[in-house]
C-alpha cells in the first residue's frame, strides 16, 4: 500500500523529516509517534505529495502511484479515492449548510456514482463505521465529534479508500469517543484489510491499534518495530521516556497498555468494536 525509501524533507538546509524505510501493508496499522515537532505530520503529508516549498528526495509509492513523480491530476485522483487523509477536526472540514447525505452524494457524483448506487454505497459505508444511516439526514452541527470523525472515515470508504492516513484522528475528541473511533479503525483493518498510517503523540492509544510503531525525534527515526516489542522492550532511551510519560491508572501493569489492546480504552465500547450508534 505504502512504501517509502530514503525519504528526506528539507526546508532550506534543515532536514525536518527523514525516513529511511516505511512500509504499510493491506490490513496493517503503522503508527508514527514522537513529541511535537518531531516530523510526524511532515512525513504523513509527504506520503501524499502534500508538502510544498520543501526539498524532497527519496521514493514514495502509495497504492502503486509513484508520488514523487506523479502529475498533480494523478495525485488529486489518488487522494480522492484510494488514499484518504483523516484530520484532527472533521467537523471543520464538513460544509455546515449541507446534510451529510448530500455531502456524500456530491462526492460520489464527482466519481460518476449516482442514484440508487450512490445511496446504497453511502448507507453501506456509514454502517461500516457503526453509524445509523439516519445520520445522513443530519447537518454537521447535529452530530458529535466522534460521529463526525466516523462519517469522515465512511466518506473515504465510499470513495474507495484502501489506505487511511490519519493525523491525530482522535486528539480533538474526549476519551470515550476516542475509543469509538479507534474501535472502528481496528474493525476496518481486520475485516476489510484497510491499511492505516497513523500519526499520534498518544502512546496509550497507539498501543491499542498499531501493529508496528516508528518513533521519531527531531526529524529522524530513533526506533521502529512490532508494536508489542517496542512497548515491552524499548531499545532507545527516548522511546523509554515516551512510554514512561504515559499516564497510568492504579492497577495498571508494568507497561501503560497491553500491546494487543486488551486493556486499552477502546474496550469501553465492546470487544466487537461496536460503539454508540445513536445520535446525541
Ligand atoms: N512549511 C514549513 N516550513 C518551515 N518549517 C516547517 C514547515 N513544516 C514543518 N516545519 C517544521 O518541521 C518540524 C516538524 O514538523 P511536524 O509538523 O512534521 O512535526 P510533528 O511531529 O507532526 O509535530 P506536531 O505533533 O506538533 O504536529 C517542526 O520543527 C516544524 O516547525
Amino acid at each position: 500500500m505504502v512504501a517509502i525509501r530514503d525519504l528526506t524533507v528539507r526546508i532550506g538546509d534543515r532536514v525536518i523529516a527523514s525516513m529511511p524505510e516505511l512500509d504499510v501493508a493491506a490490513g496493517e496499522c503503522v503508527a508514527i509517534v514522537g513529541e511535537s515537532g518531531s516530523g510526524k505530520t511532515t512525513t504523513l503529508l509527504a506520503t501524499l505529495g502534500l508538502v510544498h516549498g520543501a526539498g524532497i528526495t527519496g521514493a514514495i509509492t502509495v497504492t502503486g502511484v509513484d508520488v514523487t513523480s506523479a502529475r498533480p491530476a494523478e495525485l488529486r485522483g489518488l487522494r480522492g479515492s484510494r488514499a484518504a487523509l483523516v484530520m484532527q477536526s472533521p467537523q471543520a472540514a464538513l460544509n455546515p449548510v449541507m446534510r451529510l447525505g448530500t455531502l456524500m452524494r456530491r462526492a460520489l457524483a464527482r466519481h460518476g456514482v449516482r442514484g440508487a448506487e450512490a445511496r446504497g454505497r453511502a448507507e453501506e459505508a456509514v454502517r461500516a463505521v457503526l453509524l445509523d444511516p439516519a445520520i445522513l439526514s443530519r447537518y454537521p452541527h447535529q452530530v458529535s465529534g466522534g460521529q463526525a470523525q466516523r462519517f469522515a472515515i465512511a466518506l473515504a470508504l465510499a470513495l474507495g479508500a484502501e489506505i487511511l492516513l490519519a493525523d491525530e484522528p482522535t486528539s480533538a475528541l474526549d476519551v470515550t469517543v476516542q475509543a469509538e473511533v479507534v474501535a472502528v479503525l481496528r474493525r476496518l483493518r481486520d475485516e476489510r484489510g484497510l491499511a492505516v498510517l497513523l500519526v499520534s503523540h498518544d502512546l496509550a492509544l497507539v498501543s491499542t491499534i498499531a501493529d508496528r510503531v516508528v518513533v521519531m525525534r527531531d526529524g529522524a527515526v530513533v526506533e521502529s518495530g512490532p508494536a508489542a516489542e517496542v512497548f515491552a522492550r524499548p531499545r532507545d532511551a527516548y522511546t523509554r521516556e515516551l512510554i514512561a510519560a504515559v499516564p497510568r491508572l492504579p492497577g495498571d501493569g508494568e507497561t501503560a497498555r497491553d500491546a494487543n489492546g486488551a486493556t486499552g480504552a477502546a474496550d469501553t465500547v465492546g470487544a466487537d468494536g461496536s460503539g454508540d450508534e445513536e445520535g446525541r
